[in-house]
């Protein structure tokens, strides 16, 4: 076994540097309104939630946002349930505006096939620094597809499904060991976003569900080394009072930070377009507004 240790003099003068150089730590850009969640270099983010309120759809959302900002950047998706063409669909269908159902059912009329093409010329940009994992879906694959094209963010899904390398007894020894090898992905400087199915918890009526109030560090599935091994913690929940029209197209959802290594863990308020799988991030409302502006009004205009 190879057992590392570092004297602080050896790194201190690379590390005083890096404090004084002026330049604020890379962080993606991932659209406007989500600046919060740190996404960079050597960092690894859990995001969970309920079966279907759209971690897929929001994870590649952010991937793609970041790369169309950010010309350098390689990705590389192990996602074990949806093949890549069925991802690149929806995103197709969010870049376009073009129902995903009409792409889907390939149904698409003169005009649509004309707003399809924005989409195509998105994608095609950054189809050369897209890689997809297509199986075995263990962490060696994915290190072998993230090598092929130096791929700087690595996205999982979902973590309980990927296997490990070596042998665990159980599921947990497998999870455990899977955060162990993703934390060295992140040394090696890599941005790894994790989905993780979460359990049910009881809600206010002792039942069992998936409602969000119940939710939290400790729902992700089977090991609490996945809510020590990451530096943020998301759920992704139904809002509180949510409309719960399954028929809706637009839904209310939630993105709750539940742990920030290293700063102020902050929620967000999102609207979800499942027709077009597009996240938008809730501007806050009038009342709310008016609120902050009294209170800055005052920060300035002092009691007479
Ligand atoms: N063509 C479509 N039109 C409208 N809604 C759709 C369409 N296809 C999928 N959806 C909905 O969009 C959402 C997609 O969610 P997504 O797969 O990102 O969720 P998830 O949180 O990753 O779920 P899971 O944990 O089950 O993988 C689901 O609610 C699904 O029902």
């Amino acid at each position: 076994m190879t057992i590392n240790y570092s004297m602080t003099d050896s790194f201190l003068d690379s590390w005083r540097e890096d404090v004084l150089h002026g330049l604020p730590p890379r962080k993606y850009d991932i659209g406007d309104g989500l600046s919060h969640i740190h996404l960079g270099p050597g960092t690894v983010s859990l995001f969970g939630g309920p079966p279907g309120t759209g971690k897929t759809s929001l994870t590649m959302q952010c991937a793609v946002n970041a790369m169309a900002a950010d010309e350098s950047l390689r990705v590389c998706v192990a996602n074990v349930e949806m093949p890549p063409e069925r991802l690149l669909e929806r995103q197709l269908s969010r870049l376009s505006g073009i129902p995903l159902d009409d792409i889907q059912e390939r149904r698409l009329n003169g005009k649509q096939r004309d707003k399809l093409e924005l989409g195509f010329e998105l994608i095609e940009d950054i189809s050369d620094r897209l890689v997809f994992v297509r199986g075995p879906f263990t962490l060696d694959a994915v290190a072998v597809a993230a090598d092929s094209i130096d791929a700087e963010l690595i996205l999982l899904d979902y973590i309980q499904r990927i296997r490990p390398t070596g042998k665990h007894e159980d599921k947990r020894g497998s999870v455990d060991a899977t955060m162990d090898s993703i934390r060295q992905f992140a040394s090696a400087g890599c941005c790894v976003l994790a989905l993780s199915a979460v359990g049910r918890s009881k809600d206010s009526k002792g039942r069992s569900s998936y409602d969000g109030s119940g939710l939290g560090l400790a729902s992700f599935r089977e090991s609490s080394e996945l809510e020590y091994g990451a530096d943020d913690a998301y759920l992704l929940v139904p809002s509180p009072g949510a409309d719960k029209d399954p028929d809706d197209s637009v839904v209310e959802v939630t993105l709750k930070q539940l742990k920030s290594r290293y700063g102020k863990p902050t929620d967000c308020q999102l609207s979800f377009d499942r027709s077009i799988q597009r996240f938008d991030v809730d501007e806050p409302d009038d009342d709310h507004r008016r609120d902050l502006s009294q209170s800055l009004a005052q920060l300035w205009e002092p009691e007479r």
